[in-house]
């Protein structure tokens, strides 16, 4: 007689991300977490999306990644331009040929996925982002459907307009930042009637979340309680990115050289300076920004890098020849203190590398959380949507930061006395020392924090 299944190996997974790095990473780390428990799991993107999100992923090794199967959800119709650092508004405006093909044409792709699973699994469980309504809606379809969405930026931006969040924000002296005006109105739009990112959240079995109770513990109780009345529940996963330490950075995959030059400075010398993937910063703003690295004196590393293009592929080096004569000017003048990097960064490792002090972040929520997560504060300089919220969450909330500049005046190229100000802040004054004591104390708190993941599991596979 065959033997009976087990209740897992009758449940499917099917992660369907979000057309953005800040996005593709965190569904790819929570696929490999549920992969690793033995269940099947499917992970489904443009296949350009899908080489992004392998090619760049940190902290697991090449192996990890045959544990899911991935699939092509075929866009073919989006222009990539690159970037424009000069545009008004600090938004990746450029992204949204990308984002709009993504929203009308992954559906049919997904749909034929999700039958053909539909039928050889007693259930089907699509873990899709937020902005993925479609997706939920898909998994409304089916007989055997259950659709959860993740949420990948801070609980708190979220919560923060529910009533009891209102409260929290009050006592703890925090001002509500929604979204709205650090955004363009045409992203606004897209995410109103074609993303749908409500409707996820209405719709769905339950909400996931890329959060952490020793971060936002009061943010995810609040709400939790509110999902709750909709007999809905809330998993919290935080943080998503891997934990990383000395010992396991000796045995990450394709080792970058930053780590060997890690390596030779002495413990928490190192000022690491990175905007993510969907910020440009102008010319004059980097040439005041080099202005203050050299001018502080303090080792660092700085990725200097334009915001990704839709199709990364398509890159043509545009910053390093806008800055070539810059940086070989740089190079030669802070030869030995610091490195700066043109392409990708292991933002991972060197967070979680001992001679890392601090990191000088637009406070995008996966930088936040991996920063905090690795023990490491903050100087915030927050660009565009939910990162004027986490900067705050950071400063004033974790006490782990400290603002470089507030986002009102984003339109202002900032001087590099202001810059070099807040790093000696940091690296050097007693203020800066005890941000750092707090950060560290709460990079122990985020290791030893309660996750949600088994109660997930159980939940789907009962
Ligand atoms: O050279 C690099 C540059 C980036 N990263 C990684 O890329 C991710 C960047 O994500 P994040 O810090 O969240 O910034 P954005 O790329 O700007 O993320 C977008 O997505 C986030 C999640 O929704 C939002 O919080 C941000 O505001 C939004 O801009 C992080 O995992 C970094 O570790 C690298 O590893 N190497």
């Amino acid at each position: 007689m065959a033997a009976k299944a087990k209740p897992a190996e009758t449940v499917v997974i099917v992660a369907v991300p979000f057309p953005a790095q800040g996005h593709l990473n965190q569904l790819l780390h929570l696929s490999l977490q549920l992969a690793s428990h033995g269940l099947a799991v499917h992970y489904a993107a443009p296949a350009t999306q899908v080489r992004q999100a392998q090619a760049r992923v940190h902290g697991c090794d090449d192996k990890a990644l045959l544990s899911i199967q991935f699939h092509d959800l075929g866009i073919f119709t989006y222009v990539s331009p690159p970037p424009d650092p000069t545009a008004d508004s600090p938004f990746p405006s450029h992204v949204m040929p990308l984002w709009e093909a993504y929203t009308a044409e992954a559906r049919a792709p997904l749909s034929a996925l999700l039958d053909k699973l539909s039928a050889s699994y007693r259930r089907i469980v699509v873990v899709s982002d937020i902005m993925n309504f479609f997706a939920v809606e898909e998994a409304a379809r089916l007989p055997n459907g259950k659709a959860f969405a993740l949420n990948c930026t801070a609980v708190s931006s979220i919560t923060g307009h529910m009533d009891a969040g209102l409260r929290l924000l009050r006592e703890n002296d925090l001002h509500c930042i929604p979204m709205d005006p650090y955004v363009t109105k045409e992203f606004m739009d897209y995410v109103g009637q074609r993303a749908r990112p409500s409707q996820s959240i209405s719709s769905g079995a339950g909400i996931l979340a890329n959060a952490c109770r020793a971060l936002e513990g009061d943010f995810i109780d609040v709400f939790a309680e509110t999902l709750a009345a909709g007999i809905k529940k809330l998993f919290a996963f935080g943080p998503l990115n891997p934990l990383l330490d000395m010992f396991t950075l000796k045995q990450v995959r394709r080792r970058h050289e930053c780590l060997d030059w890690l390596d030779r400075q002495p413990l928490e010398s190192v000022l690491y300076v990175s905007f993510g993937t969907t910020s440009s910063l102008r010319v004059e703003q980097v040439a005041e920004l080099a202005a203050a690295l050299r001018g502080s004196k303090q080792r660092f590393i700085w990725v200097l890098r334009d915001a990704d293009r839709g199709n990364i592929f398509t890159d043509s080096g545009e910053t390093e020849s806008r800055y070539a004569k810059l940086l070989s000017e740089f190079s030669m003048q802070t030869e030995g203190t610091g490195l700066v990097i043109t392409g990708w960064a292991p933002q991972l490792e060197i967070l979680a590398h001992e001679a890392t002090a601090a990191f000088m972040s637009h406070c995008g929520w996966n930088s936040t959380i991996e920063s905090m997560s690795h023990g490491k504060p903050i100087l915030a300089w927050p660009m565009h949507s939910d990162q004027p919220w986490d900067a705050e969450l950071v400063c004033k909330y974790f006490k782990a930061g400290l603002l470089v500049r507030p986002w009102e005046k984003h339109g202002e190229v900032v001087p590099a006395a202001t810059i070099q100000e807040v790093i000696e802040n940091m690296m050097i004054s007693e203020e800066g020392l005890a941000v750092r004591q707090r950060a560290k104390a709460l990079g122990d708190a985020i290791c030893s924090s309660r996750n949600d993941l088994e109660d997930f599991i159980a939940h789907i596979t009962k």
